[in-house]
């Protein structure tokens, strides 16, 4: 699992830790992960020419121990001092090193460009979001510049993944004793590049935000064992689609057919289901199901549908023109699929305040509607009531193509049906349809359909 803790979290084991060890010892430890990163990312530190941005905090402690390390490894660094003053000792091992003080950007007698790398130690976990002007200026003068944050990228929210004016946007991220939820929330998530981790040896408490890796979602998918026959295996009914939208149903029915359920039930008009069987023949009619899947395509019949779905009290998915008709708790396990305009819509705000508040929204949806609440996104959210959040870092940007979330929302019936709590299908259904964008993707343009279709190989090597 990668965990990500609250500042609070990481501050109290660290006060755990060092009463046990000797002053200094962990930034140390942080400084030689920090510096171990960096020379991987210039290939060595021969020749090589690193300006250091240093704060007043111990996030410019660790870049400055980090640049002594760069220093004796024949790397020429300048340091800038961002605020009245920086760490003393840092600085000291640093110049002694042979690191040179600069005052400005424009003082470099080199041209900017010629810099490899820019670390980033204006402030980290102890940072308030944005920065101070001179922060702003001489990340403007070394645009282009490769970009190492120290921790996190300078001017985030570190507990929240909000943004609030300037922030560094950093090519890698290297952090410390564990992920914090700037790492994984967007928007500031976005900002921090490829992330490292140096472990510390921090004890730390169960974080309430997580990102499923591999191993825990081949442990929590459903397998059939021999007893098993497809209605043991659990049966997904699907109502979506309209005559105006017929191709939800069968993106929607695709994304069930992923084949971790043992049977597709499908329920719309004559018209919309000979067109599910001529593609999907597998797929039979109205019957007995352990979840439903309602909304995709279902036009102005959203509201009616689920109702009708909701009198089985099975476990529901609700997705797209069904999410309207909620205006509360459903009284049945639940798994809302909002994009960030329908969770706007649903809570009455605007979708550029679900965007920069993806978090807060997320779990204040979950609360209010008692449900687990996916919120669709670069960094899908799936939030539980209580606060708990699962984020996908699985899928490329080439995801976000028409179609994509019926898939989706049929692939999640399909855990669903197999009796997965809505917690672990929304998370384990995301991370999957994810994994299969990439894989269909290859660096390209995809379709929907191709999603679907790379469900069955992403779920074959995941076992
Ligand atoms: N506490 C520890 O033992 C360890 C801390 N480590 C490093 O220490 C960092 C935390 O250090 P600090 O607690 O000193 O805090 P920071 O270095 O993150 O920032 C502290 C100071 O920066 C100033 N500041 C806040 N917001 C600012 C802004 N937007 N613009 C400019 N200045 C701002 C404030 O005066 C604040 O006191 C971690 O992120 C990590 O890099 C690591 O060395 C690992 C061990
Ligand atoms: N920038 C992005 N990067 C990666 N995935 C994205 C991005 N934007 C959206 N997505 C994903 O694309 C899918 C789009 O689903 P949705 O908005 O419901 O489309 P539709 O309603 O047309 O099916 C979701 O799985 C979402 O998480
Ligand atoms: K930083």
């Amino acid at each position: 699992m990668r965990s990500a803790h609250t500042v609070a979290q990481v501050r109290a084991s660290e006060a755990d830790l060092m009463r046990d060890l000797p002053e200094g010892a962990l930034m140390q430890r942080a400084a030689a992960g920090l510096a171990h990163a960096i020379l991987d990312l210039l290939g060595g530190g021969y020749g090589r020419r690193v300006l250091v941005l240093a704060g007043v905090g111990d996030n410019a402690g660790d870049a400055l121990y980090a640049a002594a390390t760069l220093c004796r490894r024949g790397s020429a660094v300048d340091v800038l001092v961002l605020g009245p003053h920086t760490h003393q000792a840092g600085l000291a091992a640093l110049l002694a090193a042979g690191g040179r003080l600069i005052d400005s950007v424009d003082s470099v007698a080199v041209a900017v460009a010629d810099y490899d790398v820019v670390v980033d130690g204006i402030v980290g976990i102890g940072g308030r979001p944005g920065l101070r002007s001179e922060a702003t200026a001489a990340l403007a003068a070394l645009a282009g510049v490769p970009v190492v944050a120290v921790d996190v990228p300078s001017g985030v929210d570190v507990d929240t993944g909000e943004v609030d004016g300037a922030h560094v946007v950093a090519d890698l991220t290297v952090t410390f004793g564990t992920h914090k939820v700037a790492h994984l929330v967007d928007p500031a998530a976005s900002a921090c590049g490829a992330v490292h981790l140096v472990d510390i040896g921090l004890d730390l408490p169960v974080a309430a935000v997580e990102a499923l890796q591999p191993g825990e979602v081949a442990a929590l998918l459903p397998r059939p064992d021999g007893a098993d026959h497809k209605y043991t295996r659990g049966v997904v009914g699907i109502r979506a689609g309209s005559n105006t939208y017929p191709g939800a149903a069968l993106l929607c029915v695709a994304g069930a057919s992923a084949g971790v359920a043992g049977m597709i039930r499908f329920v719309g008009s004559d018209a919309v289901a000979d067109r599910v069987r001529t593609v999907h023949p597998e797929v039979v009619g109205p019957g007995r199901v352990q979840a439903w899947v309602v909304g995709p395509g279902a036009d102005d019949g959203a509201a009616g549908t689920l109702r009708e779905a909701l009198a089985d009290g099975v476990p529901v998915v609700v997705d797209a023109d069904a999410l309207a008709a909620v205006d509360g708790p459903l009284g049945v396990p639940a798994v809302l699929t909002p994009h960030a305009g329908e969770l706007a819509a649903m809570l009455g705000v605007e979708r550029a305040q679900v965007e920069q508040r993806s978090l807060h929204h997320a779990r204040l949806a979950a609360a209010r509607f008692d449900a687990v609440v996916l919120l669709k996104g670069r960094h899908t959210l799936v939030a539980r009531p209580g606060g708990d959040v699962r984020v996908t870092t699985t899928g490329v940007p080439w995801l976000a193509t028409a179609g994509a979330g019926d898939v989706l929302a049929g692939l999640i019936g399909s855990l669903l049906a197999t009796g997965l709590s809505p917690w672990d299908a929304a998370s384990v259904g995301s991370w999957v349809h994810g994994a299969a964008a990439t894989r269909a993707s290859a660096g390209g343009p995809i379709v929907a359909g191709d999603v679907a279709h790379a469900l069955r190989g992403i779920l074959r090597e995941i076992h």
